[in-house]
């Protein structure tokens, strides 16, 4: 196996996936440089596991990836195939680096371990003898984005790093050529590091350091970030968060404030035009500095730590101290306004040992970030520049940071100015740094090709995250075999606590950066969770749903969870359902004791992520109802829970298909305009059928599905809650049948499988059929509930049409029985208007739907379409409810929710939706 790696080497073809066990075995030749003390560091990288290897020479370049004629080596029944990339010949640079004076900030790209739903399709496909040539297009590698720090002065560990993970030979090259590390490995850096420790770097990795201009580098990394990342920026004032969304063609000028040991502060005017205006000597290293002598504290975390504590009434001479207690309100300063930082100690006469050191530690940081912001302020009036962005690892989220600069911004320029924050703060020259690989196909992404994740079980482990080794681990895990972050969490379990919230919510000083502050929570998070970034998955498959009427004005999510007692609701909710779903999760894993330990885990992990958002709602950027139905998909999958409703879904199925063509003959003994109001009577009352709702659950216990659904369906009284239906069936059957009136092709979002999908969507679907519209099934692509995804469809699909010929027909029309997938890199988006019938997928693996990154495939198949149908609460309700299209658009929903009745509808719960929305 060795050789042939060697030859594909050789052969200069970029292995994208490769079987774990391939690569163990390879590791084990593999003589190491460096004795791996390093373990996985746990931060929830499956994917940097082997799944993702490349063959590359080593170069400053970084091409974008050429999959044109991509195809599968060997055995395509293998689990995870290899695949080749024929095309792709340049080299794939993996690592950039920004080595400051306190921080070692890297930013690393691994390739996507793409487990998509097209290698499991084409063995539905070919069990079913059905092949229509070669039209499915082969997906596109994308890659992620990691982000990690490390302290300078513990360089050595992010030696280690680096090594564990080969990130200095391409990802892991060097497993396959027997640890021979190519001495002409160079790395993109940044930072007076990069030539302080270049030496460092060669002797220890056999790397160079390519220096990238500091300057520079920040300021590409912040315009990458502003342009390509939703939500990147935020104003932080008096605790509150809000994310700002600036379009990027409105980007500049700005003014950056990068805050690291040192300041500078830079005016943009583009894309790598700009000018360092000024800076400051009194930065982050100040603060650092100082507060080590003061207060002898060993980290600036610990230091920040203490500031939380702190009380600087005792260090800084206020107003009030000044005025006998009373305000100078002339020039408008109240008592408690500070006068001089540090001022109080001259008079009191009292020795350092005195003081308290989180007093201390406040009073200076206070110090320094109104100063930071007072000079920003300045420099922007200079320039008249309304916008100041401030980064830097000084901030590292400090909500009192924040608050100080902002209080100082906007306290100089009467509220003109405003002071902004960055997500990624501390990483803006690491990815400047990263950008510079020439070619590396970064600048072109765009907002909607990224999708950032957070680790949803690793930050829990009970270490560091990044970087250091693990501590009391065993020998096994430090010297022999690496061993993941997952096995880490299992022997950690039982240690792990909800992480500590950065500040108190609704308020840290409850009055701005010149007040006397009010509580400022407890413990500071030191460790990487603290980063609040996730991974950046970049996904270049995903586009902006086209029929969005106007996407800068969607926003997917209808609850605002920015209102605490919703946030609380939804919350509880989740925690709530937790146990019957690591039920679900354990049993569809055969209720193996390795499963029930993993579902042990998952209940933990997200547990612990409930609590943080509970405390820190922004934790994870903007939060919304989509974001954490989908967040609790991801941890699932996480550990590694692949479809925890698989069981029941094909249990419902079965017995929703045999009770089908029982109820097509019903159906078809109807008029036209009864069979419309039926078959929309059919899916609402089908969509009881959510495994996610706590009251259908609940049901499910007292019934079977035929017996709940006869129920539902005598509970369809018109007029339902919301009821549009005669607006709709006028136009769908126009006046008399005019068969000029049918839509020409129709889009499905279909959600739950069993009666959902077999009595409620397929039926409807037939109907268009029928009608002589193209139907188009829109699934997730990756499972969510007990919602029906697009690989699981065409089976439906065809066991429904045994019982019905018009299924049937408008399937085997196009040869699509089993996938109709377009293929859009085949250009045969011209062919899929001939076809009547298709599954696409929707690009998400959430019981809701982001229409702003969908599959490039729904984006291709919804050229055509003039009618929208959206089935279900989470597609309907809790996303896109106030969507609006550019062609016309039925949502259709069961609301199963008794608060969501009340606040969407004023209604209750099991009403219905019927919003009928014809374009105007
Ligand atoms: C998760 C769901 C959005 C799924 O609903 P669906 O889209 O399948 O109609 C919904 O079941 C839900 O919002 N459940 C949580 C609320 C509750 O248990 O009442
Ligand atoms: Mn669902």
């Amino acid at each position: 196996m060795a050789g042939s790696v060697e030859k594909e080497q050789q052969q200069n073809q970029v292995v994208g996936i490769i079987e774990e066990e391939k690569l163990q075995k390879q590791e084990s030749k593999s003589s190491i440089k460096i004795t791996r003390t390093q373990v996985e560091s746990g931060e929830g990288e499956r994917e940097m596991t082997p799944t993702a290897a490349n063959s590359m020479h080593r170069s400053g370049s970084r091409p974008q990836l050429d999959v044109s004629k991509a195809e599968i080596q060997g055995n395509e029944e293998e689990k995870y195939p290899t695949i080749l990339l024929p095309n792709q010949s340049d080299d794939l640079s993996h690592l950039a680096l920004d080595i400051g004076g306190s921080l070692i900030k890297l930013v690393y790209f691994s390739r996507h371990e793409n487990q998509s739903v097209d290698d499991k399709r084409k063995s539905v496909k070919e069990r079913l003898g059905f092949s229509n040539g070669n039209r499915r297009s082969y997906p596109i590698l994308g890659g992620r984005l990691h982000f990690v720090k490390f302290e300078t002065r513990k360089i050595n560990e992010c030696l280690d790093f680096i090594h564990s993970k080969q990130l200095h030979c391409g990802g892991l090259e060097s497993r396959y050529s027997d640890g021979v590390t190519d001495q002409n490995g160079i790395i993109k850096a940044t930072g007076g590091g990069a030539y302080k420790y270049a030496d460092l770097f060669k002797e220890r990795l056999g790397v160079s350091l390519d220096k990238e201009d500091e300057m520079d580098c920040l300021v590409a990394g912040a315009n990458f970030l502003l342009k390509a990342i939703r939500h990147e920026a935020f104003t932080h004032m008096e605790g509150q968060k809000e994310f700002v969304q600036i379009e990027p063609n409105d980007l500049f000028p700005y003014l950056l404030v990068n805050i690291g040991s040192g300041v500078s502060m830079i005016k943009v005017d583009g894309d790598g035009t700009f000018e360092r205006i000024s800076g400051t000597n009194v930065g982050g290293g100040t603060y650092w500095g100082l507060g080590r002598l003061l207060t002898k504290c060993k980290s600036f975390d610990e230091l920040l730590e203490l500031s939380q504590k702190g009380d600087n009434r005792s260090m800084d001479m206020l107003v009030g101290d000044i005025y006998g207690g009373l305000d100078y309100s002339k020039i408008g300063l109240s008592a408690s306004t500070i006068a001089s930082s540090f001022g109080k100690t001259i008079s009191e006469k009292k020795e350092l040992e005195e003081y308290r050191p989180e007093d201390i530690s406040l009073s200076l940081l206070r110090m320094i970030s109104y100063n930071i912001g007072q000079i920003a302020y300045l420099n922007a009036l200079r320039f008249r520049l309304k916008r100041i962005f401030f980064g830097g690892f000084f901030i590292r989220g400090h909500a009192y940071t924040m608050d100080t600069i902002s209080f100082a911004v906007h306290f100089w320029s009467n509220g003109e100015a405003q002071a902004m924050f960055l997500r990624h703060e501390g990483f803006l020259g690491a990815l400047g740094a990263f950008m510079s690989y020439e070619k590396h196909g970064l600048d072109d992404l765009m907002v909607h090709q990224l999708v950032e994740r957070f680790p949803m079980g690793a930050p829990y482990t009970g270490g560091k995250i990044h970087g250091p080794p693990l501590g009391n681990l065993n020998e096994k895990a430090k010297f022999s075999m690496q061993i993941s972050w997952m096995e880490k969490f299992l022997r950690k379990g039982t240690e792990i606590t909800a992480p500590v919230p950065m500040s108190p919510l609704g308020g840290t000083t409850g009055l701005g950066g010149f007040e006397v502050p009010l509580s400022k929570g407890s413990t500071l998070r030191s460790d990487a969770s603290a980063l609040s970034v996730g991974v950046l998955h970049l996904v270049p498959t995903l586009e902006v749903f086209p029929l969005l009427a106007d996407p800068k004005l969607y926003e997917p999510n209808t609850i605002d969870l920015s209102d605490n007692n919703e946030l609380e609701y939804w919350l509880t909710i989740l925690s709530e359902h937790l146990s019957d779903l690591v039920d679900k999760a354990v049993a569809s894993e055969g209720g193996t004791d390795d499963a029930k330990r993993r579902g042990d885990a998952f209940a933990r992990a997200f547990s612990a992520h409930l609590a943080r958002l509970m405390e820190e709602p922004s934790a994870y950027g903007k939060l919304g109802l989509a974001n954490l139905l989908e967040m609790r998909e991801e941890c699932l999958r996480e550990f590694h829970f692949v479809d925890a409703y698989r069981s029941i879904k094909q249990r419902e199925n079965e017995a929703s298909l045999a009770v089908l063509p029982d109820l097509l003959v019903e159906l078809d003994s109807m008029d036209e305009e009864s069979r419309l109001l039926t078959l929309i009577e059919g899916v609402l009352a089908a969509n009881i059928f959510d495994w996610g709702s706590r009251a259908c659950v609940d049901l499910y216990h007292k019934g079977t599905i035929i017996e709940i659904y006869r129920m539902s369906c005598n509970k369809m009284r018109r007029p339902w809650r919301v009821d549009d239906f005669d607006d709709f069936k006028e136009r769908m059957l126009g006046a008399k049948n005019n068969k000029n009136t049918r839509h020409k092709r129709a889009l499905l979002f279909v959600d739950n499988s069993g009666a959902d999908i077999v009595l409620g969507m397929l039926p409807l679907a037939r109907e268009l059929l029928r009608r002589g519209t193209e139907v188009v099934l829109v699934a997730n692509s990756l499972p969510a509930l007990n919602d029906v995804t697009a690989m699981e469809l065409p089976d439906i699909i065809a066991e429904a049409a045994k019982h019905c010929d018009i299924l049937r027909h408008a399937a085997e029309v196009g040869g699509l029985l089993v996938d109709a997938m377009i293929n859009t890199s085949n250009s045969s988006k011209e062919n899929s208007s001939s076809v009547p019938l298709m599954v696409v997928e929707n690009g998400c693996g959430s019981p809701c739907i982001d229409l702003r990154q969908v599959s490039s495939e729904l984006a291709a198949a919804a050229k055509d379409a003039d009618l929208l149908i959206l089935e279900g609460m989470g597609r309907a309700l809790h996303t896109n409810l106030d969507a609006r299209f550019k062609c016309d658009a039925l949502k259709l929903a069961m609301v199963k929710n008794q608060r969501l009745a009340e606040k969407l509808v004023k209604g209750n719960i099991y009403d219905c939706i019927c919003k009928y929305e014809p374009v105007s």
